[in-house]
């Protein structure tokens, strides 16, 4: 396992002194997005280490009066829940870079994640950083929390919404970003029999009931992840519509690595947008289709490059470590714990409560792995897919990318596809993910009662 020290010296300019960023390199760095735990900032400037690179900087809550330095580490139950994967007394920031390294990377394969270094900066420098991005920034965004000047480094990755330049003529390129959370419906037998609306209406679907009732949202999501996941063509292709339809937090488009569709590090409405006449514009060159058809084309290339890499079947495999559904998997967090188990103690159905006792009679390390394998699927629900496309050369050209033939233009394209945000989520989470369940079914029921049964459910 790769120590603090060797991580932090990796990062050296060509004579091999460590690269330090201070104030007067917060200029090469521009605003790219962000979501609630980091700012992310693309490279403007020449130097050869970071050319073809994003900053992922992290943020401290604004409630925090003061910016704090990110030296704890794990605490003693995240040791023993990782210690296969991460030595104890790591830094936080280390642990999750190991995190992505030694869980993430061997479940979604090292051609779909770079899991990034370290890069020291200087609190200078996220000063300087803070100031400049600060009228880029979604005013919420601002409000909720700032750049952490006490962090003394960034991670630096690969910028998955450009291709590096290197001998290929024609440097144009269009990304897209999806968040597409879960992916399956849950079947574990500790769902309680209350609650059996699960297992046939997905989590998203549910969630945009409450994200709407709370004002999140103005509309409800036309996007059904099982479409996505389906593997299959036309389904792909109709969530692809539906994401385009209202992207909220799931779906951005980039040309060049700028943003051109979707929301900045928030929830577009699709009335911001101008729907497609500018993307008409934006696209000629890349897709060689005419005037009005062009956006329709990129959006079938997007479905054919789903179905054709299988690059969310891992994304989905890695879900399903979630198996006993956070109504099962909140007993084994109290047995780690070891409290009493909130949940059991505020039931009165002896039925109910005796299948529960059953997860109570378990041993450690089991419900170590019940609880490790919910955390990494929580990780899996909630990371993003960025996929790049150029349009592909002749046919003698070796491209280290996989290619996508596009029939009704007869083009092929060079893409990566890269997932992003695979962040190990805190144990402490737990019970915010029980709690955040039963808020989202009761509200979901509630509307039910009002509007009459939903038409959503998915046994088909
Ligand atoms: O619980 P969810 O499904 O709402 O997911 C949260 C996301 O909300 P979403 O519904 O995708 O808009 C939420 O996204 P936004 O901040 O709403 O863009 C975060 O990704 C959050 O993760 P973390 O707290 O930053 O580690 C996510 O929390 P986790 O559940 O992944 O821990
Ligand atoms: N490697 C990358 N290349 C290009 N753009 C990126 C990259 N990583 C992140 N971004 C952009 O920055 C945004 C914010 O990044 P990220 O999702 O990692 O933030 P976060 O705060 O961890 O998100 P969350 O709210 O899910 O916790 C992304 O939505 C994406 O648009
Ligand atoms: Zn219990």
């Amino acid at each position: 396992m790769p120590e603090n020290g060797e991580l932090r010296n990796s990062i050296c300019s060509n004579n091999g002194v460590v690269l330090l960023l201070e104030e007067a390199d917060a200029a090469d760095w521009v605003y790219r997005g962000e979501g609630a735990a980091n700012v992310v900032l693309g490279y403007a400037g020449s130097s050869p280490a970071f050319v073809g690179k994003v900053i992922r900087i992290q943020k401290s809550p604004r409630s925090m009066a003061k910016c704090t330095a990110e030296t704890s580490t794990l605490s003693t139950h995240e040791n023993l829940l990782w210690k296969e994967y991460i030595m104890s007394s790591t830094s936080k920031e280390i642990s999750q870079l190991l995190f992505v390294q030694n869980v993430m990377v061997p479940l979604l394969g090292s051609e779909h994640v770079d899991p990034g270094m370290h890069v020291p900066v200087s609190r200078v420098f996220l000063e300087a950083v803070e100031k400049n991005i600060l009228g880029q920034r979604p005013p919420w965004r601002v409000e909720g929390g700032k750049v952490n000047t006490m962090s003394d480094t960034a991670l630096l990755i690969s910028d998955h919404s450009i291709f590096p330049h290197g001998g290929h003529q024609d440097t144009r390129c269009i990304s897209i970003e999806i968040k597409p959370k879960c992916g399956f419906l849950p079947c574990s037998r500790f769902i309680a029999e209350d609650n059996d609306t699960k297992r046939c209406i997905t989590r998203f679907q549910m969630h945009q009931v409450l994200k709407l009732h709370q004002g999140e949202i103005s509309q409800l999501s036309d996007y059904n992840p099982l479409d996505l996941f389906s593997g299959s063509h036309n389904r792909i292709n109709k969530a692809i519509k539906a994401l385009f339809t209202t992207p909220q937090n799931n779906f951005r488009i980039f040309v060049n690595g700028s943003l051109v569709y979707g929301g900045l590090g928030c929830s577009a409405d699709s009335s911001n947008f101008d729907r497609g006449g500018e993307l008409e514009d934006m696209f000629e060159g890349i897709i060689q289709a005419d005037h009005g058809q062009r956006l329709e084309t990129f959006l079938l290339l997007i479905g054919e490059t789903i179905f054709s890499s299988r690059v969310l079947a891992p994304l989905l495999e890695a879900q399903k470590l979630d198996s006993l559904d956070i109504e099962g998997a909140i007993h084994a967090y109290y047995n780690i714990m070891s409290q009493p188990c909130h949940v059991c103690g505020d039931l009165v159905d002896s039925k109910t409560l005796q299948m529960y006792q059953s997860l109570h009679s378990i041993s450690l390390e089991e419900s170590v792995k019940i609880v490790r394998d919910y955390l990494i699927a929580a990780t899996a629900k909630d990371c993003s897919l960025m996929i790049s496309f150029r349009a592909g050369e002749h046919e003698n050209y070796v491209s280290p990318y996989g290619k996508v033939y596009l029939e009704s233009t007869n083009q092929s394209f060079d893409y990566k596809a890269y997932f992003i945000d695979l962040d190990m989520k805190p144990l402490k989470k737990m019970t915010h993910y029980h709690e955040l369940d039963k808020k989202i079914i009761h509200c979901f029921k509630q509307n039910e009662m009002q509007q009459g049964p939903s038409s959503l459910c998915n046994r088909y």
